[in-house]
């Protein structure tokens, strides 16, 4: 456990390193608030003992403007020290998050499949938040804090063995409980941000299935289930509170403890005159302001925790290894590419085969129709050959080149998907079409859309390329979004493409232009489709059939269409579509 508190500190400091400059900075401003609030007191005793022994009006005056300059310096740099402070939470953690989503989005899709997108919120954001007090803070307050305990002690030493004494064993006590309990909430509050990232997810993922919900009287089981959740939070919330705040509410009491001893003690030597009423005021002073930094450090202990918790969640994110690894080898051959798959075998979860030894080869140019029924592995197949999951058993090799050897880099530059499910997000239409892509001219845009007869589309839109659309592609059909996902991956001018047609009904007119823009983007680049018409079977050159995971057939389209035993050639005769599901 000691090694690894030690491992999630220095991983820490890599985050405060650009801001080493702001954190010294602030170090010095804490260093003279202290050497001020130090001060103070000592002022205003010179005060109490001149007006006690009828001094000058005017060295009342003095003192008194002295005190002011000082208290308002003070304030000034408390102000400095609270800006600079958060200047350097958000630098240092905004950098954090930033690797945190970084590493998230090259993170394998069996680790998103078992996130939801509120949980990734949580963990990008929410532990950061926590964390960021800390950044900003911690460092120096803790320093500032002792030396101002350091400061108090020191020079009561030099004024009351007795008294300083005292002092420093509350102190002690104190700081030792500190230290002894400071862990005692980081597992609570750990609880607490994985209950709190459960609950967005329960959120995000209602929300996002809003239409289900709504069309399937779903609302009190949807309501039902974040009651639960929010109850979850709540509780978890108050333990991981109610353990932070033990700390505190120790320091409190031995707090109360020590003011009174000390009291009892500077009113003893008061009355036996061995100090004058100006040092019985700067005593109880110095004794009240101990109160102050070791709540400081109270406060900081309670951050810590929090802190922590969210470290240990972030680190442990940042320290998941995606099963995608990139290959080395960059160099594919041009022109479009050869697809082979051999004995390939691949599961989601090892009680439960998806693809069983595949082998087949597509040649560089070809088409090829996938075919076969709903949970077959058409689309884990695509998934597989895009490397979004590793498979289990054989080779995939595209060119001629194993895609585990490839830069995945190299290998999206080359290979595009285009699937059901388009994702739209929120910008211009622009934006939506080259992916943000700024190297991409509205030429080479209007181009392409007007290749795949979009033209009209788009000058039908109020402002053309400048539309605004918003996530989520509810202002699209299934049709339209498959001819704008063409658009995007035509852009990129790929040489082997996977398409997962859309199975929902298209009109007749959308089907032709589909049609036409899948003949248009294959022509010059290997083809793979997920076919789900047979209309779509006819311009492919071989055929694919799955069933179970198995191949049921594999071969040339016109060598199936003419041998009657065939399944392909049945499907042709009967013309069951839904075969092709
Ligand atoms: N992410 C996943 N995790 C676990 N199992 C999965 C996952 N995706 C698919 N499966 C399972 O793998 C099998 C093949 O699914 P796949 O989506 O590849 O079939 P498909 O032929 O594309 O079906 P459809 O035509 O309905 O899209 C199914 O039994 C499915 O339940």
């Amino acid at each position: 456990m000691a090694t690894k508190e030690k491992l999630s500190m220095t991983w820490l400091f890599t985050y405060l390193k650009p801001v080493r400059g702001k954190l010294a900075l602030l170090l010095v401003m804490l260093l003279i608030s202290t050497a001020l609030q130090l001060i103070n007191p000592q002022i205003v005793a010179r005060f109490i003992d001149t007006a006690a022994e009828d001094g000058l009006v005017s060295s009342l005056l003095l003192l008194a403007g002295a005190f002011l300059i000082v208290a308002v310096s003070n304030q000034l740099i408390t102000v400095a020290v609270s800006y600079i402070g958060n200047d350097v939470a958000w630098r240092s953690t905004n950098k954090l998050r930033g690797d945190l989503l970084r590493h998230c989005l090259k993170l394998d899709m069996r680790f998103h499949n078992l996130k939801t997108p509120g949980e990734m919120i949580e963990r990008v954001d929410g532990d950061v938040t926590g964390i960021s007090n800390f950044f900003a803070m911690f460092i120096v307050q803790v320093i500032g804090s002792f030396v101002l305990l350091a400061g108090i002690l020191g020079y009561m030493f030099n004024v009351n063995v007795l008294i300083a004494g005292v002092m420093t064993l509350f102190t002690l006590l104190a700081i030792l409980f500190m230290v002894i309990i400071r862990n005692l909430g980081v597992q609570s509050s750990k609880k607490e941000r994985e209950t709190s990232a459960a609950l967005f997810g329960l959120i995000e993922e209602r929300i996002a299935g809003i239409e289900d919900v709504q069309a399937n009287g779903h609302v009190p089981y949807v309501m039902n289930r974040f009651y639960r959740a929010m109850r979850s939070v709540a509780i978890t919330g108050r333990r991981a509170w109610m353990l932070r705040i033990i700390p505190w509410n120790t320091t409190v009491v031995l707090f109360a403890l020590a003011v009174t001893a000390v009291l009892m003690l500077g009113v003893h030597y008061y009355l036996t005159g061995k100090i004058s009423l100006g040092m019985l005021f700067l005593i109880y002073q110095y004794t009240q302001m101990l109160n102050d930094p070791i709540e400081m450090l109270g406060d900081q202990v309670q951050e810590f925790q929090k802190a922590k918790s969210g470290m240990l969640r972030s680190r442990e994110l940042l320290s998941s290894r995606s099963e995608i690894v990139s290959g080395d080898q960059e160099l594919l051959p041009e022109g479009a590419l050869s697809l082979e798959f051999e004995a390939v075998s691949f599961h989601y979860s090892e009680d439960k085969p998806v693809l069983n030894n595949l082998t087949f080869r597509v040649e560089a140019g070809e088409r090829l129709g996938i075919i076969g029924r709903t949970g077959s592995g058409k689309s884990s197949l695509s998934r597989v050959l895009l490397r979004l999951y590793n498979i289990n058993q054989g080779v995939i090799r595209i060119g001629g080149i194993d895609i585990t050897k490839l830069k995945l880099p190299a290998l999206y530059q080359r290979v595009g998907m285009v699937t059901q499910d388009v994702q739209l997000f929120d910008g211009t239409l622009r934006d939506n079409l080259t992916l943000f892509n700024p190297d991409l001219t509205d030429e080479q845009v209007l181009e392409t859309t007007g290749r795949l007869g979009l033209s009209t589309w788009i000058e039908a839109l109020p402002n053309g390329l400048d539309t605004h659309l918003s996530s989520g592609g509810s202002s699209l059909s299934a049709g339209e979004a498959q001819l704008f996902a063409l658009t995007r991956v035509f852009l990129t001018e790929p040489s082997l493409v996977v398409l997962d047609e859309p199975s929902s009904r298209l009109d007749a007119a959308t089907e032709s232009m589909l049609q036409l823009a899948v003949d248009s983007l294959m022509k010059h680049c290997t083809g793979v489709i997920i076919a789900h018409r047979l209309a779509t079977l006819e311009q492919v050159d071989k055929i694919l059939m799955l069933g179970d995971g198995h191949i049921l057939e594999f071969g040339d389209r016109e060598e199936l269409a003419s041998n009657p035993d065939s399944h392909y050639a049945k499907l042709l005769a009967t013309g069951r579509e839904e075969e092709l599901a």
